[in-house]
């Protein structure tokens, strides 16, 4: 909530001042080099900042010239008014140390006149000025509800200046370059604010006229003016400006403009005849002029131009995060949401999780289904629904986007009539420690909910990639006989090569359960690692059957059940060794065996079974694995048994827990699980990793089991250790 109000009066205020701010910007930019340009003048004493007044003036009094006035520039250039031996009225720079005339003035050019008119007031006197001052308080404003959102992104002040991952040109150089111009931006906007409130005289800057004591005037003790103390003790850093006296009657005195005072001096005896000391505001206005401008450091006046130039970025790069955002909004639906079969619900914070969504909504619609796209915040009862997609980005420490966050209660508060089948895909990315955890959270509260069937193990998408969308939207497709098929346009990627398998070996003799063993070689030798997919194309048209993969003896296992009039299963039972196949490999590498765990707990039922076979096979190193599986008798699991126990001999396989549901005991693989949890526990306490293959109704008994594991012997949910990667699953 608090995001979105910041975020959206960071952009209202953007959107408000966005064309007098691009003025401000570019000519600030061109302004800020006149104090660089008049810098690199040679008019500035080297000994500047070590000369006081009485070492300067006694030397301007040798010269012949008659002097009125003194004046000190922001550039430190002492410039002299008066006039010469002819009387002639004379303007110059002078060296204070020497009174040798170094040049003339020259007045500002033409061009600075008028990019400073334009910076200032729009041409358009006082209104014009209004404008700006406006513009200069909504960047301030800009730059507070800016800051907030960076403390917000970055989850804590403390951590503000944390890496930023980089995702999108845009939105990552937005927080970058923020946060480094962010100061100078604040004090642009800040003095910019000042000087136009004391413009418009809304702080009063008044300077007091000093008051004489004429009767008290003394001409006694006459001194020179190097012995005057007061002279002696100002420097002439110090000094604005100095009038001389008119003539030479002790009436006539000095009158000296220092930064935070001004001081009257009697010019024969060197008594101060007053002081006055400037307001704070009067103070302030010199300070933010300074500051505004850049005119007394060329260093702080190139600042000023990269953090204006900064402010164009912003401008574009603002612009074009919201428009992506508004782009991938929900467009108007063509079903209302009571009619709709399908209901896709969208979590997401910059977009683009609308964009995989539109293209499942599209081509439900194309099928001539009635589907209804809405934000995850939006979820409400749906009377006609049956079949629910959720696809959500992750956020901040593993939260839910924006437009997702009340999800949770909704979804507790508004059980569905009817059964609805679910599926979760959720977007996120490795480089954050909770990868996707808001997904597996919707995933588990879904799965909890009477009315929920799980259609689709819950899949992730990391970084946006097309590939691992694709993944989803072929099992998705599978389940629901509906074709998903991922455009090149969306998914960008080329289409795939198939290539040969040689069939070496099947064990054809289907058991009881119609569970047999094939295995291919892979004539290129392409990487494979157990836990990939195998991708074959039984009818040699779009339709795709995926194989989960166990790498055993350098060959590609599968182990298939046997459906009556199924598809992929009958094509693959029907090979016989010697032919061969045209397949596809799928990179699966969320399920591939953790190189570094500890421990490693593999769960199995039936055919899920294939990629722990390889993964036990290649497991040489003997990292302490044990193995879970469930089948329906005994006979299922001869398939496996003389491998398994060779492995646990040679100790690849540390322990092996067999559980039959339909003899002996009736045991189902998660019985076996509640009987060993505080092993379990104990896995996960120790950085183990728990691997679940198999159907998604035992996936859904044992992550159940899990979370009460998880909660009552470790105090956290299940969803921490699969957002921490310590629980991966491939179901199907
Ligand atoms: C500030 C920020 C925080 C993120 N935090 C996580 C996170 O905790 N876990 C995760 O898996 N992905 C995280 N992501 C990645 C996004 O979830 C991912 O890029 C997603 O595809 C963005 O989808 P959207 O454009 O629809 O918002 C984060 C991204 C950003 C910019």
């Amino acid at each position: 909530m608090t995001i979105s109000v910041w975020r959206y009066s960071h952009l209202a205020l953007a959107v408000s001042s966005f064309l007098l701010l691009v003025l401000a910007s570019v000519t600030g930019i061109i302004l800020a080099f006149e104090p660089v340009l008049q810098k690199s003048q040679p008019y500035r004493s080297d000994k500047f900042n070590e000369l006081t007044l009485a070492q300067t003036l006694p030397v301007l009094k040798k010269n012949d010239a008659e002097i009125s006035e003194l004046s000190v520039d922001a550039n430190q250039f002492v410039q002299i008014k008066g006039s010469d031996a002819n009387g002639k009225n004379l303007t110059a720079y002078i060296d204070p140390q020497t009174g040798k005339m170094l040049g003339v003035p020259t007045p500002q050019t033409e061009f600075f006149q008028w990019v400073t008119a334009l910076h200032r007031s729009l041409f358009l006197h006082e209104a014009g000025r209004f404008f700006i001052g406006l513009t200069a308080f909504l960047l301030l404003l800009i730059t507070v509800s800016g800051t907030l959102l960076i403390i917000q992104r970055q989850r804590g002040v403390k951590r503000f200046f944390t890496r930023i991952v980089r995702e999108n040109f845009a939105p990552y150089y937005h927080v970058v370059l923020g946060r480094l111009s962010l100061i100078p931006i604040f004090i642009m906007a800040l003095s910019g604010t000042y000087l136009s409130l004391a413009r418009f005289g809304l702080v009063a800057t008044e300077k007091v006229s000093p008051k004489i004591d004429f009767d008290a005037i003394r001409s006694k003790p006459e001194r020179t003016l190097a012995d005057f103390a007061v002279f002696q003790n100002t420097r002439l850093a110090d000094v604005q400006t100095i009038e001389f006296p008119f003539s030479e009657d002790v009436e006539d005195y000095y009158t000296l403009k220092l930064k935070d005072r001004e001081l009257t001096v009697n010019q024969l005896t060197g008594d101060i005849l007053s002081e006055n000391h400037y307001p704070t505001a009067v103070l302030l206005t010199n300070l933010s002029l300074d500051l505004h401008t850049g005119r007394t450091s060329a260093i702080w006046a190139l600042i000023l131009a990269v953090a204006s130039a900064n402010i164009l970025f912003f401008i574009y790069s603002g612009f074009a995060i919201s428009w992506k955002r508004l782009k991938n909004r929900v467009k108007k639906n063509t079903y209302s949401a009571d009619e709709s079969r399908f209901i896709i619900l969208v979590g997401s914070e910059n977009g683009s999780t609308f964009r995989y969504a539109q293209f499942i909504h599209q081509q439900l619609l194309t099928l001539g289904e009635k589907s209804f796209l809405t934000e995850l915040n939006k979820y409400a009862v749906f009377p006609k629904a049956e079949h629910l997609i959720a696809l959500t980005a992750t956020y901040g420490l593993g939260d839910a986007p924006t437009n997702a966050t009340r999800f949770v209660d909704l979804v507790e508060k508004y059980p569905q009539p009817q059964p609805v089948r679910f599926s979760v895909l959720g977007f996120g990315s490795h480089a954050y420690p909770d990868f996707c955890k808001f997904a597996f959270e919707v995933n588990q509260l879904l799965a909890r909910q009477s009315w929920a069937v799980p259609l689709v193990d819950i899949h992730t998408v990391n970084d946006k990639s097309p590939t691992d969308f694709g993944l989803w939207a072929e099992a998705w497709s599978q389940q629901t006989d509906l074709p998903m098929p991922v455009s090149l346009e969306l998914l960008k990627a080329p289409t795939p090569d198939l290539e040969t398998l040689v069939v070496t070996s099947t064990t054809k003799t289907a058991q009881p359960d119609g569970t047999f063993l094939i295995r291919l070689q892979n004539s290129h030798n392409q990487r494979v690692t157990s836990g990939d997919l195998l991708a074959i194309y039984p009818a040699n048209d779009h339709r795709e059957r995926l194989y989960s993969i166990g790498v055993v003896n350098n060959e590609l296992q599968l182990s298939i059940r046997l459906h009556p009039n199924g598809l992929g299963s009958g094509f693959l039972h029907r090979q016989s060794p010697g032919e061969t196949i045209q397949a596809r490999i799928v990179n699966n590498d969320h399920f591939h065996f953790p190189k570094t765990a500890p421990t490693v707990v593999m769960i199995a039922n039936g055919t899920g079974i294939a990629p722990f076979l390889g993964m036990i096979d290649r497991n040489t190193q003997k990292t302490p694995c044990h193995l879970y599986s469930g089948f329906r008798e005994s006979v299922s699991f001869d398939l496996y048994r003389a491998f398994l126990e060779e492995n646990r001999s040679a100790q690849q396989l540390t322990n092996l827990h067999v559980a039959y549901s339909r003899e002996g005991e009736k045991q189902y693989v998660s019985q076996l699980i509640a009987r060993d949890a505080d092993f379990i526990a104990k896995v996960l306490a120790t950085k183990g990793v728990i691997m679940i293959c198999g159907s998604l109704s035992m996936q859904k008994d044992v992550i159940a089991l899990l979370e009460t594991i998880c909660q009552t012997k470790l105090g956290k949910s299940v969803s921490f250790y699969q957002s921490h990667g310590q629980i991966l699953m491939d179901c199907y």
